[in-house]
């Protein structure tokens, strides 16, 4: 149903990845209504968004914000970071490599202060997931991936997984599970899997599309509801008689909550907004996965088949923790770009490995400066800034990892010689030098709204996702993280909001 109500039961604001499934699944009881505002369109009529191969096709165009950042100090300054404003967000563009919680992770979230995010109570979430996850089948398995899949194993001495959403793992080498049916290729977005099959025929989901929220409805300390633009530049608010979920997204969750007077004091006052609530974790914590780079002139020919074109990859353990260090995709087409601006001359025929820090220690942040909706928020990713130098240490190690990858049959065959960042970059200096300067995002940024411990005063959130100091308010997306997760985090947006839905329910 695509009617807006004025007043419904829950507002879930943010229409992507974890608004789609906490407004499916609330609206699951006819005897509530729901409405689900989203900046962006429905993803319906966009094919580029339905075959989950044609992901590229999403990116720079005209859904996505393609944020960047202030100049880094350590990192890539020129990092375009990906948000799509469509039905679905991310999931609508993404390759939907998806895993089940790591408990690591989830041991790491407890120690973090929060409570109730332990690997027993949440794992049986990622088992409620509506999308389509499954093993890459034979027909779409690229036989070069296969080869290199079969070098890292021997190479590193990791086993070769079939699949890996049924067991517990630190290391391994596969083809990934990803979101799609593999019938006809179609992606298993949040938006198609939660509310186009089957949600939004409901008469109590309210789909409110094409319409930005500008800011949040305060009133007495309660959030009651948000005021929101249509397309056509018409203003009105809606308002919640139960609560106010917010789901914009790791970047504009903070700056939706900014914008409405909630977050660091002094944030606000430069921007020209008046605080309402000083809390100043809002918009801090800010953590994504960055990846290098390595690349091979390449001999002969390679097949085209594919799921999605990253399809595979390996993970491994450097130092000793219950989590992998390091997770490298195996792309079929290099992504070049950062290394060509760097100099670099590529021949025609290359592939390429892109391994990332799985557990980045360096801490970046979000902000506003200015209570402009538009306005694009400042990112400051802070990539390789901590103390210990561990990102940076892992992800000379990541680089190092892949040239063994390299020596090993039957990848080395495929391969004629390095050509980045070339056999002459050896000292670990020199190649977290060129490794940095021209890394990529894997577009995993998240924790920007964290759940914490009542001490913390860091933290947003109570472990029951309620935003410190308003009643009526949680934030349900990837910004809730702690810590990022090591793998791929869409697995677990899915799974948060999967278990959001039941503690707003008071079921869970
Ligand atoms: C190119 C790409 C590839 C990726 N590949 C993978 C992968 O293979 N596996 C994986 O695990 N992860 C992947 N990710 C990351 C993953 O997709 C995200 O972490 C996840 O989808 C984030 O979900 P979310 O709900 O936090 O935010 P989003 O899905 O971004 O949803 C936020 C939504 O809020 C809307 N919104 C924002 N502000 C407003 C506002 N003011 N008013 C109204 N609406 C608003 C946006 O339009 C958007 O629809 C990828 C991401 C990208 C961009």
């Amino acid at each position: 149903m695509t009617t807006a109500l004025e007043v419904v039961d829950y507002l879930v604001l943010g229409g992507g990845t974890a608004g789609c499934v906490v407004a499916s699944r609330l609206s699951e009881d006819p005897g509530v209504s729901v409405a689900l505002v989203e900046a962006g369109p429905s993803d319906a009529d966009e094919p580029r968004a339905h075959a989950i191969r044609r992901w590229p096709e999403m990116l720079e165009g005209e859904y996505d914000l393609d944020y960047r950042s202030v100049p880094q100090e350590r990192g890539n300054s020129l990092i375009r970071q990906a948000r799509l404003r469509i039905l679905g967000g991310c999931s609508t563009a993404n390759t939907m490599i998806t895993w089940r919680p790591l408990r690591g992770d989830l041991r790491e979230w407890v120690e973090l202060g929060a409570d109730g995010w332990d690997y027993e109570t949440v794992n049986p979430y990622f088992d409620r997931i509506l999308a389509q996850v499954t093993p890459i089948p034979p027909q779409d398995r690229n036989p070069y991936l296969q080869d290199v899949i079969d070098a890292a194993a021997a190479a590193l001495g990791v086993p070769v997984r079939e699949s890996w959403n049924d067991t517990e793992f630190r290391t391994g080498a596969g083809y990934f599970e990803i979101g799609y049916d593999p019938a006809d290729n179609h992606r298993s977005s949040a938006s198609y899997a939660y509310v186009r099959r089957g949600a939004e025929r409901r008469d109590n989901l309210h789909l409110v599309l094409g319409s930005l929220v500008e800011r949040l409805v305060i009133e007495d300390g309660r959030a009651v509801g948000a005021v929101v633009r249509d397309s056509g530049h018409r203003v009105r608010e809606l308002r919640a008689r139960r609560e106010v979920v917010v789901s914009c997204g790791a970047i504009d969750s903070p700056a939706l909550l900014m914008r409405s007077g909630i977050g660091p004091r002094k944030v606000l006052e430069a921007a020209g907004i008046d605080v309402v609530v000083d809390l100043p974790g809002v918009g801090e914590n800010l953590q994504d996965h960055a990846e290098g780079l390595v690349i091979w002139e390449a001999t002969g020919e390679r097949s085209t088949v594919r799921a999605t074109g990253w399809d595979a990859g390996y993970v491994a353990v450097v130092d000793d923790g219950d989590l992998p260090d390091v997770s490298t995709h195996i792309p079929l087409e290099t992504w070049g770009v950062n290394a060509e601006r760097h100099g670099a001359v590529l021949p025609r025929n290359n592939v390429s490995l892109v391994p990332n820090v799985a557990k980045p220690r360096s801490r970046g942040r979000v902000w506003i400066t200015s209570p402009d909706p538009e306005a694009p928020p400042s990112i400051d990713y802070r990539y390789f800034t901590d103390p210990e130098g561990h990102d940076e240490r892992m992800l000379v190690a990541g680089a190092r990892l892949a040239r063994r990858v390299a020596l090993q049959e039957p990848f080395a065959s495929h391969l004629v010689k390095e050509v980045f960042p070339g056999p002459d970059v050896r000292s670990d200096e020199e190649l977290s030098a060129v490794l940095r300067a021209t890394h990529q995002t894997v577009y995993h940024v998240s924790c920007t709204c964290k759940m914490g411990a009542d001490d913390d005063p860091t933290a947003v959130l109570d472990p029951r996702l309620r935003v410190r100091g308003v009643d009526g308010l949680r934030v349900v997306d990837a910004s809730v993280f702690p810590t990022i997760t090591a793998l791929n985090p869409v697995g677990m947006v899915l799974t948060v909001a999967e278990r959001a839905a039941d503690l707003i329910r008071g079921t869970g």
